[in-house]
């Protein structure tokens, strides 16, 4: 999802001879999510792990990612892999299987989505194989992020009509 700076609408700003004043805009953070680290990187990288779904369940799948903490999770070989090792993986953040939408909206996507308010250009996008929730996920964290974006423009067009 790429989302450009909504522009302030030409009535408002005939009116408003220099552009609206830095300390009316209520300016969102531009730090991405992901702590310190993730601050001086271009590119924070996010894991969603979904829950197994009825048909997987009633197959008796197993999982084959599990979290360790916010940042790792690991491959579980199959028993009739035993020999395998449990390999860990460590990214920005992690979400697990019994996350909600609106925590990766609100931990890993909602001040990349509002920096372009700022003027940022900003992009998200899901990447998995299919039927791994890429959809799912998108679809949530875009109605958010609209919501949050809409509520913007209004409170600066309120200001500005002040
Ligand atoms: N976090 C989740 N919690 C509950 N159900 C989920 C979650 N993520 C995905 N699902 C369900 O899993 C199924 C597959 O998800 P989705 O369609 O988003 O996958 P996809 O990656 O977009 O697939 P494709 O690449 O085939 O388009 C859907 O039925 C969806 O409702």
């Amino acid at each position: 999802m790429t989302v450009k700076a909504p522009g302030t609408p030409t009535s408002k700003i005939d009116r408003t001879p220099a552009s609206t004043p830095a300390s009316k805009i209520d300016r969102t953070p531009v730090s991405t999510p992901g702590g310190p680290r993730a601050k001086e990187e271009k590119i924070v990288v996010t894991v969603r792990l979904r829950p197994l779904n009825k048909r997987e369940q009633l197959a008796k799948d197993q999982v084959a990612w599990e979290c360790l903490d916010d940042n790792t999770i690991v491959y579980k070989p199959p028993p009739q892999e035993r020999s395998a090792q449990p390999v860990p993986f460590t990214f920005d953040k992690v979400f697990g299987p019994s996350s909600l939408t609106e925590s990766v909206y609100e931990e890993g996507v909602k001040n990349v989505a509002l920096s372009s308010l700022m003027g940022i250009n900003a992009t998200i996008f899901a990447y998995g194989q299919t039927s791994s929730g890429k959809t799912y996920t998108m679809r949530g964290i875009t109605e958010k992020a609209v919501i949050d974006i809409y509520n913007h423009i209004i409170n600066v067009n309120l200001i500005i009509a002040n």
